[in-house]
């Protein structure tokens, strides 16, 4: 992996994640920021595990203008609300793994707290266990457009960090750069099946 060439990271970690079962048919989605005005995101409706450089699009961050003409992924309007509000975001990854779509259902409440978890400190920032990092949880919407606007209201008072969870659907999640970005959505994922067996097991 080379973050001398950001869509090569970008696509490594696409591979990466299709291995590890975390966007099943189909879903999912993922975007590298180039430069201030684009980024380069997934064609809808790909097989994220199988891609090749030509499956991605680029996109105008301010307008979620497509100069090729050709369909950017569904949730673009996600990718390009984060490269909008954060210029320090370089790279998004959305997925649909089993654990944030089941712990995102469990969870009633607006917001996943992780506390206690050594891997806490895989997220940028993060110090100690002791801490709480909270995940927003938005309920899911097939209106983009709408979502998108539910979460910039949200973070005008609750800077958005690490990720945030969409009920029932998945995890988006984002860094600095692709490597950020990777690490983030590893070690929420660990949290997250960590969160999902505690509960199991204190439940019974
Ligand atoms: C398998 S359907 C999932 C989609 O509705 C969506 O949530 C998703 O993540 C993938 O959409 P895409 O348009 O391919 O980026
Ligand atoms: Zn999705």
């Amino acid at each position: 992996m080379t973050e001398n060439n950001p869509l090569h990271a970008l696509l490594a970690a696409c591979h990466w994640i299709g291995e590890k079962g975390w966007c099943p048919a189909t879903g999912g989605n993922m975007s590298v920021r180039e430069g201030s005005e684009y980024c380069l995101i997934t064609e809808s409706g790909k097989d994220k595990g199988q891609l090749t450089e030509n499956d991605f699009l680029r996109v105008e961050i301010a307008t979620n203008h497509v100069p090729s003409g050709r369909t950017p992924s569904a949730e673009t309007g996600l990718h390009t609300l984060m490269y909008n509000l954060y210029p320090q975001v370089g790279a998004v990854l959305h997925t649909h793994s089993v654990n944030s779509t089941v712990l995102s259902r469990i969870e009633r409440s607006a917001g996943l707290v992780l506390q206690g978890y050594e891997m806490q400190k895989s997220l940028a920032g993060q110090r100690s266990h002791l801490d709480k990092v909270i995940i927003p949880i938005f309920d899911n919407s097939q209106d983009i457009p709408a979502l998108a606007a539910e979460i910039a209201q949200w973070a005008q008072s609750h800077p958005l960090h690490y990720g945030f969870l969409i009920r029932g659907h998945g995890l988006t999640c984002w860094g600095k750069n692709v490597a950020e970005a990777r690490r983030h959505l590893e070690g929420l994922e660990f949290l997250f099946q960590c969160e999902l067996q505690l509960r199991l097991l204190e439940a019974k």
